[in-house]
């Protein structure tokens, strides 16, 4: 089976960390965990959740891609997604629209890209608060220009991405597993 990354993208609160939960607990796939100098929330784990990093730390690593998101640093290594390889041939991670895009750019048609979408903003809020997000969090990212850019699809990926309306999480798997359906064998 030839190594793909499944890609999940989107707004934050879209679902992204739901699915690609799925993806590992129901298709076996290996998470990349990525980097970032976000202050770890209540429920998250160095190492599980992500590898949280100073500014300091988070510069000695090799990104294949990082951004700033609302004001804290993310970045994905070439190391996390090699190493994910040598375990399974079908590896899963979580990217805002700016990784997504430069994944695909870089990796081409190993990366599949699935852009959840999820009309209302104010249900992306709630979905936020009910995670146990803090509350002035939650209020600078829904200012950040980032936020915003990530509730539609970019139009560079417009045809070479999936988009799944994340409303109801049962119909969502059930697209999940036609997609990745498609690249088994
Ligand atoms: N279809 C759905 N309907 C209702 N709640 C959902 C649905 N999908 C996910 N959720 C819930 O919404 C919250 C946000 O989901 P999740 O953490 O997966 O989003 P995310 O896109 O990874 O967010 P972020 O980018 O902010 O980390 C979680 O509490 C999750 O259980
Ligand atoms: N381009 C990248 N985006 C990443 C990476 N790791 C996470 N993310 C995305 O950042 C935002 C904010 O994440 P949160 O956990 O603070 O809510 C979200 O869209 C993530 O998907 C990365 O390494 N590169």
């Amino acid at each position: 089976m030839e190594n793909r990354v499944f890609v999940i993208t989107g707004a934050a609160g879209s679902g992204k960390t739901t699915v690609r939960n799925y993806l590992h607990d129901h298709f076996n796939m290996t998470k990349v965990i990525t980097h970032t100098t976000r202050p770890p929330r209540s429920n998250e784990r160095n190492g599980v959740d992500y590898y949280f990093e100073t500014r300091l730390s988070f510069a000695k690593n090799h990104y294949l891609e990082s951004v700033e998101y609302a004001g804290n640093l993310y970045g994905s290594s070439y190391e996390g997604l090699q190493n994910a390889w040598k375990q399974t041939p079908f590896a899963c991670i979580v990217l805002d629209t700016a990784g997504a895009i430069t994944y695909q750019q870089k990796l081409g048609t190993k990366a599949v890209i699935i852009f959840l979408k999820v009309g209302d903003t104010q249900e992306l809020q709630e979905r936020m608060m009910v995670r146990g997000d803090d509350t002035a969090m939650v209020a600078k990212r829904v200012k950040s220009p980032e936020y915003h850019r990530d509730l539609e699809m970019p139009a560079v990926l417009k045809g070479k991405a999936f988009e799944i309306v994340n409303q109801n999480l049962a119909a969502t798997k059930k697209r999940v597993d036609r997609i990745v359906t498609t690249y088994l064998n």
